[in-house]
């Protein structure tokens, strides 16, 4: 796994690097320009030969200072290059200015507003250095406007433009994946919002990726993403390893890879702890999902074929007695117990059951809410070491809609909450809508696992996963994995049953790794399925995948 650094964390690593004497600050800026132009002419080989003509569009701070960089080594292998900058020459700090005087020993630079940027020929590249990780507010309309894609049209044929990010596509904010806009001065210059949009072909950063890169709007605007090594060190941390509790203070990426090592298969096995292990059924644990009423089975049993199909070594169907024929037309594999209204749950679901899925199907109601307490409040039996995993999804959250507190009075670490936005607006209206436009994504649902005292998944292209203490994950369903086909009627449900299952065994990892490999499962199988899918295809999906993965 890949940890992703806020701007404060890097700016941590660079101060680090240069107190220890390992660069100076101008010998980073070097190597991250020089990392740029390696990684543009790797990206399109074409640009090799002759000579091409680049804008490169330098901001206040050390972006621009890789900018200046970036131009000087383009021009040195015989490229036109036209510098534009937005900013007083004497305000750059010290290395940018650096770089600015080197790039004017022999050349110019241009104001960076849209008549002098549209007045020359058409480019073959744009290198966009205005800002990086020091944005601090919008940016200016009229540099939006020059930033805008929209505005490639002055020329003929635009497309042929390629368009690199220097760390991100200025505007994007790295910590959030957000673009901060100022909506007045945007309505004023007659745009409407949001104000422009600025996107890559390419996006290079360096030492390590952003959680900017990865949240809300970065993978739609960077292009493809690539990570520049400037020697900064300490890349690959213990907290990144697979199979290993998150470190508060950071955030890490779901992906199969440690210190660039593919590890996908010791992943599998050190989650799911079935594979080598000799054992018994009940070894590889039981899962309990819950039913709704007549007619509204179709989630209960999508899950629970998810959990048997990720390795559960038993799954049980818990209904009410109306559904229980309903739901024996449909299940084999899968055993399947009627729960009567004033039965003890006991009956039905003894103390060999390791994890309870709740939530799909069941229903907004009171009996919804009582079963989820009393799931909640069972306790590791006689020769159990941990409290039965509880993940709750769909129903089993909307019915605390009127009272979250309730439901976090019981939640414990072995519990999960995997909402979708709607669902996670019901339980944190304070950290949701208008406060996302403050609050990352991965701040808000740390927040929501602290108030909650569990873990949470918010589901999305860009899943985060939190635990109370902080530690939190993102998995992206982005840079060549996207698949929106996966926003299909019973896709949650199944996610939910995966997450049972993984969990569900006694050699398996913890509850915040079953989840993180859940959330990759999920969008592996969408995508070796393809479009076309419907959610019962995702389960049937697995031993496929299983086998290609190298379990
Ligand atoms: N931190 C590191 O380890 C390294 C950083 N490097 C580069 O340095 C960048 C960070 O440099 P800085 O911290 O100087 O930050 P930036 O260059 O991203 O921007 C900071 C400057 O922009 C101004 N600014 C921010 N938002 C603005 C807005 N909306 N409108 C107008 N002005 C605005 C600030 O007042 C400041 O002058 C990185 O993104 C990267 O490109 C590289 O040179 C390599 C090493
Ligand atoms: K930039």
């Amino acid at each position: 796994m890949t940890e992703l650094l806020t701007a404060d964390q890097m700016r941590g690593f660079e101060k680090a690097a240069i107190a220890r004497g390992d660069a100076s600050g101008l010998d980073l800026m070097e190597r991250a320009g020089q990392g740029v132009v390696e990684a543009i002419l790797a990206q399109w080989p074409e640009l090799t030969k002759g000579g091409h003509r680049a804008l490169v569009f330098c901001g206040p701070g050390n972006n621009g200072g890789d900018g200046f960089v970036i131009a000087r080594l383009l021009r040195d292998v015989g490229w036109t290059v036209q510098v534009h900058l937005h900013s007083d020459p004497a305000a750059l700090p010290a290395d940018a200015k650096e770089n600015y005087d080197r790039w004017m020993q022999a050349g110019e630079v241009l104001p960076l507003v849209a008549e002098t940027v549209f007045a020359g020929a058409r480019p073959d590249l744009i290198v966009d250095a205005v800002f990086g990780i020091g944005l601090s507010r919008p940016v200016p309309v009229e540099i939006a406007q020059v930033l805008d894609v929209a505005g490639m049209k002055q020329w003929k044929s635009p497309y042929k433009i390629k368009r690199v990010a220097v760390d991100c596509p200025s505007g994007l904010d790295l910590d959030t994946g957000i673009i901060p806009t100022d909506r007045a001065a945007g309505r004023k210059a007659g745009s409407a919002w949001p104000a422009t949009l600025n996107t890559a072909n390419l996006t290079v950063t360096f030492h390590a990726p952003k959680p900017g890169h990865y949240l809300a709007l970065g993978p739609t605007l960077c292009g493809s993403l690539k990570v520049v090594d400037i020697g900064l060190g300490g890349a690959a941390r213990e907290s990144q390893m697979i199979g290993q509790s998150p470190d508060p203070q950071r955030i890490r990426l779901a992906e199969p890879f440690f210190a660039g090592r593919n590890v996908t298969g010791s992943w599998l096995r050190s989650v799911m702890g079935k594979p080598n292990l000799p054992g018994h059924k009940f070894n590889f644990g039981h899962v309990a999902v819950f039913a709704g009423g007549v007619g509204r089975g179709g989630a209960a049993r999508l899950a629970a074929r998810a959990a048997l199909r990720s390795g559960a070594g038993l799954v049980t169907v818990i209904c009410p007695p109306s559904a229980l024929i309903e739901n024996a037309c449909q299940l084999n594999a899968i055993m399947l117990r009627a729960l009567k209204k004033d039965q003890p749950l006991a009956e039905v679901a003894d103390h060999r059951v390791t994890s309870f899925c709740l939530g799909p199907g069941m229903g907004v109601s009171q009996r919804t809410r009582d079963l989820v307490q009393e799931v909640l409040a069972r306790r590791a039996g006689e020769y159990d070491l941990e409290d039965p995993v509880v993940v709750l999804d769909a129903d089993a959250l909307s019915s605390f809609a009127q009272d979250p507190q309730s439901l976090f009075a019981q939640t414990h670490a072995r519990t999960i909450l995997t909402p979708h936005e709607g669902e996670f607006e019901r339980l944190f209206p304070d950290l949701s809508g208008p406060a996302r436009s403050r609050l990352s994504k991965v701040d808000a649902v740390r927040q929501a696992a602290k108030r909650a005292g569990c873990l949470v998944l918010l589901k999305g292209a860009d899943t985060v996963i939190a635990d109370p203490q902080g530690g939190a994950t993102v998995h992206a369903a982005s840079y060549g994995r996207e698949v929106p086909w996966l926003a299909t009627a019973g896709a949650g449900d199944v996610l939910a049953g995966l997450i049972a299952g993984l969990a569900a065994s006694f050699g398996s990892g913890t509850l915040f790794c079953a989840a993180e490999l859940a959330a990759y499962l999920h969008v592996e199988a969408a995508r070796s399925f393809g479009p076309g899918l419907i959610a019962e295809d995702l389960p049937e999906e697995l031993p496929k995948l299983f086998r290609e993965l190298g379990l």
